[in-house]
């Protein structure tokens, strides 16, 4: 597969390759036995097969040849109590991928361990019958060539990786309640000037939002993002750009529903300001935190949505390799059961087949109800976890139809992104209230067979709604409620839809639970009641020593863009607690435990 590079004008492609560089990867060797390993299991595999009739598995000889494209590493029987890193990084979602990375060209020695066969996580991918999915996220924030904020392409170009972007024309088509139709366009004046046309008599109010969002994004955008965690850092923020920095503390607390009600009247505007955050947050506009609106509703004008050539994927792939490049280490299908304390501070990890590791540090990628709640021993949850806990609880997960489709069932112009809540404002939040649609192919057709579209179909959807049920009726509730879903799109949008599908596959809760190892197959964190914005959120370090954590239940919380940032945070912090950065020792406990003050505010 080509190594694709960015260029916002698009089309051209390197002839550098995955496997042929994997060639040169002194890891290579290492990587041929771990083949041979996983060959032996894929009989055993086989047969678990047989007994859990689950859908959404990789199929194994697919999954071999992404082992080989991913540059997996094996463990080849190096004695880990020997070898001793700077850091270890449980999962290789966005977040822990970001983290590695960054500590790598920080000259770190980092391994990442991963359950999975491939990178990603939410972000990773899988290959049926000529189709590329992406598993999770399609729309990319971040990934423009301009500004602070295009941490995507920051993160890559810091391990030498360029992907190649085709630009989105439209964020999301909106298709809501009494046939309001709104496309996000990616030129900020077309999409206002759509929005007003929909509510005239809320022009002042549109324009005075909006450009509330405008003030914090730029204030955000002029900053060098690093971690808020340490104080050389933040206090030389604030000596360079004091206003903006006054700025986002200021906007810290608050959330965007607040500010919208400040400016516009009309119900069904706000209705729609809360449709705007909850395709970002799952929740309404009164609990989304207005930092985190603003970095959406401006980036997507700003640097726009690009979507990377061959898919999202790529994204975490070019990670590893950039990972392993730095001479850092990547292992897959190493699952870790334990996190190892020695007179409480955090030292090491134990996998399921016994393995053990040992670093300076501990960087988990897991939920932080996974790392608290299984990865730890029982034991009382640190004051600071309590909090976290009491502020947010675990989101839904989510039922996720992946199809393939006739090309001429989709009307011609057809956007990429939609969201659709056809009757009832009121169902936004309920479990399969509301339809989340991404058409990749529009952008980038060789992700499909000629003549084929994908559609990837999710909406929200809980763990309980699927448990305990024998597998027939199991599967015959999947295919039950995707059928519905998919009669519901066909009405909205899409006449013929369902007699135009080749390809379907259902992913549930427990599928997403299963393979994205996230307790519940939780979609992230979702405040329990009316959040103060962002202050109630913990950054990376934790209550136990030598225990960080990553990735969205972290500030700024959901999102790649968002886990991007908490792995860039984590890689400063962490660096500068291994001596790879400057500190201050006085400064750094002054602040670390005014924010975790600041924290049992919220
Ligand atoms: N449908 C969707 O679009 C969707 C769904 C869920 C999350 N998301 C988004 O995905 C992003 C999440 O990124 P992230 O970086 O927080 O993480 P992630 O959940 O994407 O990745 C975490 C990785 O850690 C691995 N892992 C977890 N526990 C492990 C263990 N014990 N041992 C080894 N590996 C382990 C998982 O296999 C996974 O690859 C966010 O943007 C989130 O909002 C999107
Ligand atoms: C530390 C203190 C007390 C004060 C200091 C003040 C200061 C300097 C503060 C600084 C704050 C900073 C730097 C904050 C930074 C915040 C950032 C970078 C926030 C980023 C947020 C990004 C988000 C929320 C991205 C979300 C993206 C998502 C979830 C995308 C998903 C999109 C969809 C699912 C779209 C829908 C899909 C379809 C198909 C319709």
């Amino acid at each position: 597969m080509a190594l694709p590079i960015f260029s916002s004008q698009s089309t051209f492609t390197t002839t550098q390759n995955f496997p042929s560089s994997l060639h040169k990867n002194p890891n290579f060797s290492v990587f041929s036995s771990n083949f041979q390993s996983f060959q032996t299991r894929n009989g055993k595999l086989g047969n678990l097969k047989k007994r859990v009739v689950e859908n959404y598995t990789l199929r194994l000889n697919s999954a071999l040849s992404l082992e080989k494209e991913v540059g997996s590493s094996g463990n080849g029987g190096i004695d880990n109590r020997e070898k001793s890193y700077d850091a270890i990084v449980i999962g290789s979602g966005i977040g822990g991928l970001v983290a590695g990375t960054q500590l790598a060209v920080k000259g770190a020695k980092v391994l990442v361990l991963e359950k999975y066969v491939i990178p990603g996580g939410s972000s990773g991918f899988y290959e049926r019958d000529g189709y590329t999915f992406d598993v999770g996220s399609s729309v990319m924030f971040g990934f423009s060539d301009k500004g602070n904020l295009n941490l995507i392409t920051q993160a890559l170009a810091a391990v030498g990786c360029e992907m190649q972007v085709i630009p989105d024309p439209s964020t999301v088509h909106f298709h809501l309640p009494n046939d309001l139709s709104v496309r996000v366009h990616r030129e900020y004046i077309d999409f206002v000037t759509e929005l007003i046309s929909k509510f005239p008599h809320e022009k002042e109010g549109i324009n005075k939002f909006y450009s509330e969002c405008w003030k914090i994004f730029n204030a955000l955008n002029s900053l060098e993002l690093k971690s808020l965690e340490e104080p050389l850092y933040l206090f030389g923020q604030f000596f360079q750009k004091p206003v903006e920095c006054l700025t986002l503390a200021y906007y810290l607390p608050q959330n965007a529903g607040d500010i919208a009600r400040k400016f516009i009247k009309d119900p069904e505007l706000l209705s729609f300001i809360d449709a705007e955050c909850f395709i970002v947050s799952t929740v309404n506009a009164l609990h989304t935190p207005m930092i985190n609106a603003s970095m959406v509703l401006c980036d997507r004008h700003f640097g726009g949505i690009n979507y990377p050539v061959g898919g999202v994927g790529g994204i975490a792939k070019s990670l590893a390799k950039g990972l392993l490049d730095q001479g850092s280490n990547i292992l897959y299908k190493a699952n870790v059961t334990n996190i190892i304390l020695q007179d409480g501070k955090a030292v090491g990890v134990k996998l399921s087949d016994g393995r053990e590791f040992f670093a300076k540090t501990i960087i988990s990628n897991a939920t932080r109800w996974d790392t608290f709640g299984k990865l730890l021993e029982k034991q009382d949850l640190p004051e600071e976890e309590k909090n976290f806990q009491n502020i947010y609880v675990k989101a839904p997960s989510f039922l996720s139809i992946h199809l393939g489709v006739k090309a001429n069932v989709l009307p011609p112009d057809t956007d990429c992104h939609h969201f659709i809540l056809e009757n009832d404002w009121d169902e936004l939040e309920k479990p399969y209230g509301s339809i989340f649609l991404s058409i990749p192919t529009v952008l980038d057709s060789s992700l499909a067979p000629e003549g084929r579209h994908i559609l990837h179909v999710f909406t929200t959807s809980s763990l309980e709604d699927w448990q305990g049920l024998p597998r027939k009726e199991y599967e015959a509730k999947k295919e039950l409620v995707a059928d519905g879903i998919i009669s519901r799109l066909e009405k909205k949008l899409f006449p013929g839809l369902k007699s135009s599908i080749v390809f379907k596959e259902i992913g549930t809760p427990k599928t997403h639970r299963r393979y994205l190892a996230r307790d519940s197959g939780t979609y992230g964190p979702m405040p329990r009641k009316i959040p103060k914005g962002l202050l109630g959120m913990p950054f990376n370090t934790t209550a136990v020593d030598g225990l960080y954590c990553v990735g969205d239940s972290c500030f700024p919380g959901q999102g790649v863009i968002a886990v991007a940032f908490s792995g860039v945070m984590c890689a400063h912090r962490v660096a500068a607690d291994i001596g790879l950065e400057k500190r201050s020792p006085i400064l750094d406990s002054a602040l670390l435990r005014t924010l975790g003050w600041l924290r049992t505010l919220a």
